[in-house]
């Protein structure tokens, strides 16, 4: 679906974002990518959607250029940034004029959707909140139903229950012939919904993995003495939240937040772990 190899890319050649970073999408997953505050997250979107140029490398999505932007393409995959503009047409009028640019929109989909949302389809769409644009066009995006979905921080705006909404609606549109790709960098907004992770430091993907290989591999943990055996400890108030290798073998939860931590603080027994554990997706970091 998508497929990135030795990218380079920087808004001055003088200080470059990513150098060399590679990345592999399949059909049939969530991926959630996670990154500090100007990482990237924003800019690798928009290189893999063909908004952005690499300067150097190959940046192809459904086997073709990304940046050629060809029609089949376009038609194909659907890109929700994280500012949205909504022209001052009723929704009905908007979908009336754009859904035939996507020859697999789903009309009943998307009523299912807003009417999830409580959007009303008869307003006009300037006139609604912030965060009612928002959900009209991730309704939109979602019954655009696209192979690719490219979501870059779609809960920005969103009110508590909508982010639970949210959460619902996108793993029900999930399909095996669909990638959804979503930004964020509050990483619980993404809990129980992403099954992939992918976390973006230091000029590259450091970390795609399945949760489930994840939860397989990790153990997350909080204990009240020192663990000097963990791969990665960080101070709580009652002691310490610790990843130990998972020694029984027994799945448990992935603590999102405490793995991004310990990925941006380059915490060295966790990357040479991560690094000696054959993850389906790619070698990482
Ligand atoms: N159009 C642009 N021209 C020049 N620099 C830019 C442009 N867009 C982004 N940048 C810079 O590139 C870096 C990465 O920005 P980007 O928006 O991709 O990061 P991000 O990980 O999405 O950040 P955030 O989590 O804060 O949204 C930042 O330092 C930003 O200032």
């Amino acid at each position: 679906m998508v497929r990135i190899r030795n990218l380079h890319f920087g808004y001055s050649r003088k200080r470059p974002l990513f150098q060399n970073l590679n990345l592999t999408l399949e059909r049939g997953h969530i991926y959630g990518l996670l990154g500090k505050n100007g990482a990237g997250k924003s800019t690798l979107l928009k290189n893999i959607v063909g908004l952005a140029f690499p300067q150097a490398g190959t940046c192809e999505v459904l086997g073709q250029p990304a940046g050629k932007r060809l029609p089949a393409v376009l038609a194909d995959l659907f890109f929700l940034p994280e500012e949205v503009y909504v022209p001052a047409v009723t929704a009905a009028n908007f979908v009336a004029h754009t859904a035939g640019f996507y020859p697999k929109f789903d009309h009943q989909a998307l009523n299912h959707y807003l009417s999830e949302f409580e959007v009303p389809n008869e307003a006009v769409l300037n006139k609604l909140s912030f965060g009612q644009q928002k959900k009209f066009m991730i309704a939109f995006a979602l019954a655009a139903n696209t192979s690719l979905l490219v979501l870059d921080e779609p809960t920005n705006g969103l009110d508590i229950p909508s982010k639970v909404q949210f959460r619902k609606i996108v793993a029900s549109a999930l399909t095996e012939e669909r990638c959804v790709v979503v930004s964020t960098h509050q990483v619980r907004d993404l809990d129980s919904l992403i099954d992939s992770v992918l976390v973006l430091h230091g000029q590259r993907v450091v970390l795609n993995a399945d949760l489930g290989e994840l939860a397989e591999r990790l153990r997350f943990a909080s204990v009240s003495e020192p663990d000097e055996t963990a791969l990665y400890s960080e101070s709580s108030l009652l002691g310490s939240h610790v990843i130990q290798p998972n020694r029984g073998g027994v799945p448990g939860r992935v603590d999102l937040e405490l793995l991004f931590n310990a990925l941006v603080s380059e915490a060295p027994a966790l990357t040479e772990y991560l690094t000696q554990t054959q993850f389906s997706h790619e070698p990482v970091l």
